[in-house]
Order: C-alpha cells, then sequence, then structure tokens
C-alpha cells in the first residue's frame, strides 16, 4: 500500500478506495482515493480481536444486560433470546456454536477467571476489557504469524503512555496468568510483583492507543482492534463512522460527501456535543493526544467554551452539580435560564444536562418537546451532518411528538426523516439499528393510535 504500512499487512484491495499518508502532528493517516456519498461503505474489515465493552461505572447493570442479549465473543445480538451457553460453565454466552469455537480455547483459558477479571477492573479501577482485548490479540498473534505481523504494524506508543501502561502492566500480566492457572485468585501473594516484560508492554500499549469501542448491532458495544480503521484520524467533525456488524466483522461509513484525497476522520469520543475544552481534556485522558482536528482548531468553534462568560460556566458547573449528584430538580430551572439566555457553549452543555435528566425520569412531556427545538440548532452546529446521537435524540423527539398527539405534524414528519437519514448513514439502511429503529417508531405510533382510538 505504501512505505509507511510494511507489505501485505493491509488487505490489497483496501489498495483501491483508501491510502495512507503522513501529516506531521497526527502521524499515519487514511485519505480517500474515491468520491463518496453519505452512507457509503469505505470499507470493511474483520478484527483482529475483539472483547465486550463493560468498562462503564454502572458496571454490574451492564453486566446483566450483557450477559442476557450479547456474545461474549463479537458482542452481536444473540437472536431470538437462544443463546450459545459457554460449554466451561461461565455465565457469559455467545451468539453461536460459531461465534463460540472462533474464540475457541482462548476463551477455556479465561472463562474460569472471567469473574476475577470483572473484580480485578473494578477494585483495581483498570479498564478490564481492554486488557482482555489484549490477552486476546496476544492469543490471536500466537496462533497466526500473518496476525502478529499486522498487529506490529499498528501504531506505537508515546512515552506518556508506557509510563501509564507500566501501571497497568501487573494486572494485565495477572489475567493473563490468571488465564494459565485454574487455581488462580486475584488475592494470591505476588499478584503485584509480576516483572513486566517488553512484550507485554508493547501489546498493551497498541492496544491501549488503537482500540476502538464500537456501537452494535442491536446495543452493546464491542472493543475492537482493526488494522486499517485505526489508521483513521480522530476529529470532533468526522466525516465517517465505524459500526460493527456482527462476528468481528465492522464497517467504515461516509457520514459526509468527501472528495477523493480529502483525510478519512473518525470520532474515538462517546460525546461529540460536549463543549471542546470537555472534548480535548477528554482525548488527553484516554488517548493522551491533544487534538488538533478542523474544529478544535477553527476559530469559530460553537462550542468555544473560552468564549462563554465566566459567570454562565460557574452557575453552570453548580447547578449540574446540583441536578447530576444532588438530585436536585429545583436546579433544573436555573439551567433552563442559561438555555434560554444565549446559544453559546453554556446553553448546549445546559440544555444536554436537561435532557438528559428529564429523559432518564421518562418525562418526554411539553418542556422536553419545547426545550428540543431550542437544542436542535445547536445540535446541527456542534454535531457532523449525520450522527448517532442525532438519530437518537430526533427519534425520541418524533415518539415524544407521536405520543403527545402530533404525530401529523411537520416537526414530528422533520423529527422522523432525521432520525431515519441518520441511522441509514451511520449505520446502514439494512442494519439491526435501522430494523430496531423502525420498531420503536412503530411502537410509538400504535401507542398514539390506541390513544386517539375511540373508546
Ligand atoms: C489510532 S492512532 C491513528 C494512527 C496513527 N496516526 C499512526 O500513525 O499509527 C491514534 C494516534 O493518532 C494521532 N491522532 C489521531 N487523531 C488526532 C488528532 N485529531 N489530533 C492529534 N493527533 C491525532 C495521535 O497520535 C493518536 O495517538
Amino acid at each position: 500500500m505504501s512505505e509507511l504500512i510494511p507489505e501485505g499487512t493491509l488487505p490489497a484491495a483496501y489498495a483501491s478506495s483508501v491510502e495512507v499518508f503522513e501529516h506531521p502532528k497526527k502521524g499515519r493517516c487514511l485519505r480517500s482515493r474515491v468520491q463518496l456519498q453519505p452512507g457509503s461503505v469505505v470499507l470493511r474489515e474483520v478484527a483482529i480481536a475483539t472483547a465486550p465493552d463493560l468498562s462503564v461505572s454502572d458496571v454490574d447493570k451492564r453486566v446483566v444486560h450483557f450477559q442476557a442479549s450479547a456474545c461474549f465473543h463479537c458482542s452481536g445480538p444473540i437472536a431470538g433470546g437462544c443463546p450459545w451457553p459457554c460449554e466451561e460453565g461461565c455465565d457469559y454466552s455467545f451468539c453461536s456454536p460459531q461465534c463460540y469455537a472462533r474464540l475457541g480455547h482462548v476463551h477455556r483459558a479465561e472463562c474460569p477467571h472471567v469473574e476475577n477479571i470483572e473484580s480485578l477492573g473494578l477494585r483495581k479501577g483498570v479498564d478490564a476489557w481492554r486488557l482482555l482485548l489484549a490477552a486476546r490479540a496476544t492469543a490471536a498473534c500466537s496462533e497466526d504469524p500473518q496476525q502478529a505481523k499486522v498487529v506490529e504494524a499498528l501504531g506505537s506508543y508515546c512515552a506518556v503512555l508506557v509510563a501509564d501502561a507500566g501501571g497497568l502492566l501487573p494486572t494485565y500480566m495477572s489475567i493473563e496468568e490468571a488465564a494459565a492457572n485454574p487455581n488462580f485468585t486475584p488475592a494470591d501473594e505476588g499478584f503485584d510483583a509480576c516483572e513486566p516484560c517488553s512484550v507485554q508492554a508493547e501489546m498493551l500499549c497498541r492496544v491501549l492507543m488503537n482500540s476502538l469501542p464500537l456501537p452494535g448491532p442491536g446495543g452493546p458495544t464491542v472493543m475492537a482492534l482493526l488494522a486499517a480503521t485505526s489508521l483513521c484520524s480522530h476529529s470532533c467533525r468526522p466525516n465517517c463512522h465505524v459500526a460493527h456488524e456482527g462476528a468481528g466483522t465492522v464497517a467504515l461509513r461516509a457520514v459526509s460527501p468527501i472528495s477523493p484525497g480529502e483525510e478519512l476522520t473518525i470520532s474515538y469520543l462517546d460525546d461529540l456535543g460536549a463543549f471542546g475544552e470537555v472534548r480535548r481534556a477528554e482525548l488527553l485522558r484516554t488517548r493522551y493526544f491533544k487534538c488538533v482536528c478542523e474544529r478544535c482548531t477553527s476559530a469559530e468553534e460553537i462550542s468555544g467554551w473560552d468564549a462563554a462568560a465566566p459567570e454562565r460556566k460557574e452557575t453552570l458547573v453548580a447547578k449540574v452539580h446540583a441536578v447530576v449528584e444532588e438530585r436536585d430538580m429545583e436546579s433544573l430551572a436555573d439551567l433552563l435560564a442559561l438555555v434560554h439566555r444565549s446559544s453559546d457553549a453554556v446553553a448546549c452543555e445546559a440544555g444536554r444536562c436537561i435532557w438528559r435528566t428529564l429523559r432518564l425520569q421518562f418525562h418526554v412531556e411539553d418542556e422536553l418537546l419545547e426545550l428540543f427545538s431550542v437544542l436542535a440548532p445547536l445540535l446541527e452546529a456542534g454535531l457532523p451532518a449525520h450522527h448517532p446521537i442525532k438519530a437518537q435524540l430526533y427519534l425520541e423527539f418524533a415518539r415524544g411528538l407521536a405520543l403527545g398527539g402530533r404525530g401529523a405534524e411537520p416537526e414530528f414528519l422533520h423529527a422522523l426523516s432525521a432520525a431515519q437519514s441518520n441511522i441509514d448513514i451511520c449505520f446502514g439502511a439494512d442494519s439491526a439499528e435501522a430494523e430496531k429503529m423502525k420498531k420503536e417508531l412503530a411502537e410509538g405510533q400504535t401507542d398514539e393510535q390506541l390513544r386517539m382510538a375511540p373508546t
């Protein structure tokens, strides 16, 4: 493909659609060789390794959800609620015998220790699922020399990451040790005393730097290590979206028109609606780089936190804390005042906090719909043309309108088509997400028809 990527580490077919180039600040990046329209698939690839992504604070809740609904190998949906149980006896299930077999002896080794891995993550505050991904990638490399070459071609790492990974290494090694030793428990003496070895350090760093948490299909996120897609830089206004299609296959899709020679970018962040300072701090904390994307370096960034008045920022921080941490719902009115007084980053963040809080309480009524009409232009300006968060918000807006008896009005039709086009473009029109959305909407409309039906 290019001297930037060793021969044979990316499938030759990619050469027709993308090429690698060197950016002075970002290192190797991908650009398109062809004209792309929103929704076109730029490339599809099978992950080197995948692991479930349960690395959220509310771990217990997600684990239960995950066990019931998603494959422990590829995170794909478990069809018809009829999972293939782990034959070794852990609580996790697989979507098919093929997926169980694909993980094969690696799962047999990790299976007796899955609970330990979960508790390691909780007790030590580490991302246990990324550590599991590193262990799975190590196994893939030792079984297949070609995979080892592919992993070697992934980006290496910076000094600060090595220092951080040094702190994680004993835990990673204990997972590997746990996987190899049936009698191992995390409380064993010497658990933290393993000597770091450079091969393990390197794999862990590559995984921390290159793995992506990917949505879908149908809900739970998968953590994937990808050869080609991981060459895409991050942008806070990306022109591509990556989605997991099941069984470890992912698709990189354009979400806006892309000309030949234009860089292909994705988002490494969940929440692109957050204001700039928060996005950049998050990238620095989790990915160890200072974002130089076009949005972060443009003077007129809509979410310019720096430009907002200091007293508005202080009020925002205090009121968000009151609502989120202290459950003081009276403070929602103060947040609403921030939304109405200006259209700066503070308004956007205050609106999103109100939206999330009301939604959590299933309180989709007039205030929420009114709020959405203020939020919509902020989201349009702050997010890329098509984005999964937009799809979700428009969907909720459409449902809210339908349930409020406004299912035939222009706002409803607009929200419906905005939700639909965002889903189709980010995930594909035939995807599980598109299916799920149509079902949800059909249920919303059915509720509405029932509500309106003469009694
Ligand atoms: C997943 S790798 C991408 C491929 C990498 N550029 C390479 O040469 O292998 C992520 C790394 O790319 C660089 N990078 C990606 N997006 C960036 C951005 N928006 N601003 C600055 N650096 C970025 C950072 O060094 C980051 O650690």
